[in-house]
């Protein structure tokens, strides 16, 4: 019940004037039938007494007025059905959109952690295939069960009258019909569910083949063909499962309907018999024998409106288990703001910290300090926990033990959003919008203006602005080939955008995960030259495998599985000769 009322109040939301307009116009649907019904047995009255008496005249007069009475009801049906057709399209648009927005809004508040759960992708997986259509779908079935309702209702006035048996018969054939569609509402239910990684990995095989990123390895390792089979079993099993359950419930409801039609069989049978023995007028029988026929049809629509309501209530707890995940990094009530500018820095004590769905510590009683001003670098082998770092700094994941402060506050009592307005953010994986070059780098810090003198300072910081120049419309220039006029640009040169758009925000901390690995040296070489003076008395975190640009950090840590394992200077590290001596030591040897 809670999930109907919350679906009506969805499409309610979406708009509340067309949802009035869709259900005045089927309220109207429902009734205006019956009364050219009742026009109808007027006339065939009117038929029978005149064959009786012998003022055929005024009895004809009054008839084309009943006529006439029809035709304009019959103009009002049809009227009326394409303004109802207008207006649920309308509507389901409206609910479509509305749906999909509040779905984008629950999407970004939850927790980074939550894409990362095979379980989660369902449950999103789900929730975007429902979104668009169940709840109108829903306001559609609640108003057809009301519409077949009234007919239902003023049909089985009139089926009483003649007796009472006949609405009985009616319903108690249908209950056999209205326990199956039930029934297997549930099963098409359970199977959706129970096959929804299935049909995301078949989906997934259809991204690798039809986007733009995967479409070289899949040429060059000749993958197609193999992918397009994979794709097809999976597509074919899905297709056996769903064939085995239909012809299940096809041969199922066939039963059911033979039961149903020996009923009404019996009851034409009545309702004849009783003409033939003169109980009934023929006007009656042309009249019972009409709301009986439209009495199955009101019936019919009734089991399936109500069987519908019964399958969309099952879906929608799909919808609505999305929308009701709540993010775990949660905002303080009380929120601290975070210290401009900080006085003792950011403290990691102690941070240990475990991936939800990984059986070990992908961080292990790390210690690190960064002062205000202070440029550090973090190194390390693959995996050795560098990212995750920058992570928990950001709180896009909460430690699992330990704590990380700025300024002796304990990052858990700011707001998330402070405490991103203080961190600026690149990185490896960085995100390269098919939007223009402005868009890119404005992205970086949207709570001021976009004007051309910021975004050109930051661009030029960090090499972009010569390459912004030879594009054709420069800064409006549209990146990426989705969309029509738009340049696609290599890989260092996309690096000097996203370098750009972490300059372009004022924060306290700039953190750069791997920011020049695809530039040329010489490129590299300028953004370093120049990034003490870049970074002012901003703290910056690097994070980058070229041991030869970390030289300048005021200190390097050096991690190994989870843990820091060595830190100072570069010269102090040098003369420890330990891992990251090593490891310049074989970065030298390479270049001589
Ligand atoms: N989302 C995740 N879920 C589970 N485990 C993860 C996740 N992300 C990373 N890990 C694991 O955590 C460990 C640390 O990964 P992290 O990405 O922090 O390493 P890194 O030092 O940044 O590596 P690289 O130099 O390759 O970028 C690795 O063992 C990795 O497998």
């Amino acid at each position: 019940m809670l999930k109907i009322k919350r679906a009506i109040v969805l499409v309610w939301q979406s708009s509340s004037r067309w949802t009035l307009i869709h259900v005045t116009l089927i309220t109207f649907q429902s009734i205006l039938p019956l009364a050219l019904l009742y026009i109808i047995k007027l006339i065939v009255d009117n038929i029978a007494i005149s064959l009786r008496t012998g003022d055929k005249m005024q009895i004809f007069s009054h008839i084309i007025f009943l006529l006439f009475n029809a035709g304009l009801l019959m103009l009002l049906i049809n009227f009326n059905a394409v303004i109802s057709e207008l207006a649920s399209t309308t509507l389901s648009q409206r609910v479509t959109d509305h749906l999909q927005v509040t779905l984008y809004k629950k999407a970004i508040q939850i927790d980074l952690e939550s894409y990362e759960s095979p379980q989660h992708q369902d449950i999103l997986e789900r929730a975007k295939w429902e979104a668009p259509y169940r709840p109108t779908q829903m306001l559609n079935s609640l108003t057809s069960v009301g519409q077949s309702t009234v007919s239902l209702l003023a049909i089985a006035v009139l089926l009483i009258s003649l007796h009472w048996a006949l609405i009985s018969v009616l319903l108690f054939a249908s209950i056999p019909t209205m326990i199956v569609r039930f029934q297997q509402s549930k099963v098409l239910y359970k199977w959706r569910r129970y096959q929804t990684e299935m049909e995301r990995k078949a989906n997934y095989l259809g991204h690798l083949l039809l986007e733009y990123h995967p479409a070289k390895e899949i040429r060059l390792f000749n993958l197609g063909d193999l992918l397009i089979n994979r794709f097809y079993s999976l597509r074919q099993q899905l297709f056996k499962e769903k064939l085995a359950i239909t012809t299940r419930q096809a041969i199922t409801r066939l039963i059911t309907q033979g039961f149903t039609g020996i009923a009404i069989l019996i009851t034409y049978g009545f309702i004849i018999n009783q003409t033939i023995y003169g109980k009934f007028q023929l006007g009656d029988l042309v009249l019972y024998s009409q709301a009986f026929q439209r009495a199955q049809g009101a019936l019919g629509s009734l089991i399936s409106g109500l069987g519908q309501v019964h399958e969309n209530n099952l879906f929608l707890a799909d919808l609505f288990e999305f929308l009701a995940l709540n993010p775990t990094i949660s905002e303080p009530l009380h929120p601290k703001l975070v210290p401009r500018p900080m006085q003792q820095g950011i403290v990691f004590q102690d941070v240990s910290f475990q991936y939800q769905n990984s059986p070990r510590q992908a961080i292990k009683q790390v210690n690190l300090t960064i002062a205000p001003g202070e440029i550090i670098a973090l190194v390390g082998e693959n995996g050795s926990g560098k990212t995750t770092l920058v992570k928990l700094l950001s709180r896009l994941y909460d430690v699992t033990q330990g704590s990380i402060t700025i300024d002796g506050i304990n990052l858990q009592h700011f707001s998330v959003k402070d405490l991103h307005r203080q961190i600026s953010v690149i990185f490896q994986d960085y995100t390269r919008y098919q939007l223009t070059v402005e868009d890119n780098i404005w992205f970086g810090d949207i709570d001021l203006p976009p004007t051309p003198e910021r975004i050109t300072q930051a661009a030029r910081q960090s090499g972009a602005d010569a390459v912004i120049q030879s594009l054709p419309k420069g800064y409006q220039n549209l990146l990426g080939k989705w969309f029509r006029e738009g340049e696609e640009l290599s890989g260092g040169q996309w690096q000097k955008i996203a370098l750009a758009r972490a300059f372009l925000r004022d924060a306290q901390l700039v953190v750069l995960d791997e920011p020049t690995s695809a530039m040329d040296a010489k490129a590299e070489a300028e953004v370093f030259q120049q990034f003490r003076d870049l970074m002012r008395d901003r703290s910056a975190l690097l994070i980058t495998h070229r041991l030869s640009t970390v030289k300048m950090a005021d200190r390097i840590y050096v991690m190994h599985q989870g843990e820091i394992v060595e830190n100072g200077t570069h010269d102090q590290l040098m003369a420890l000769r330990g891992t990251y001596a090593h490891l310049f030591e074989i970065q030298a040897r390479n270049y001589q």
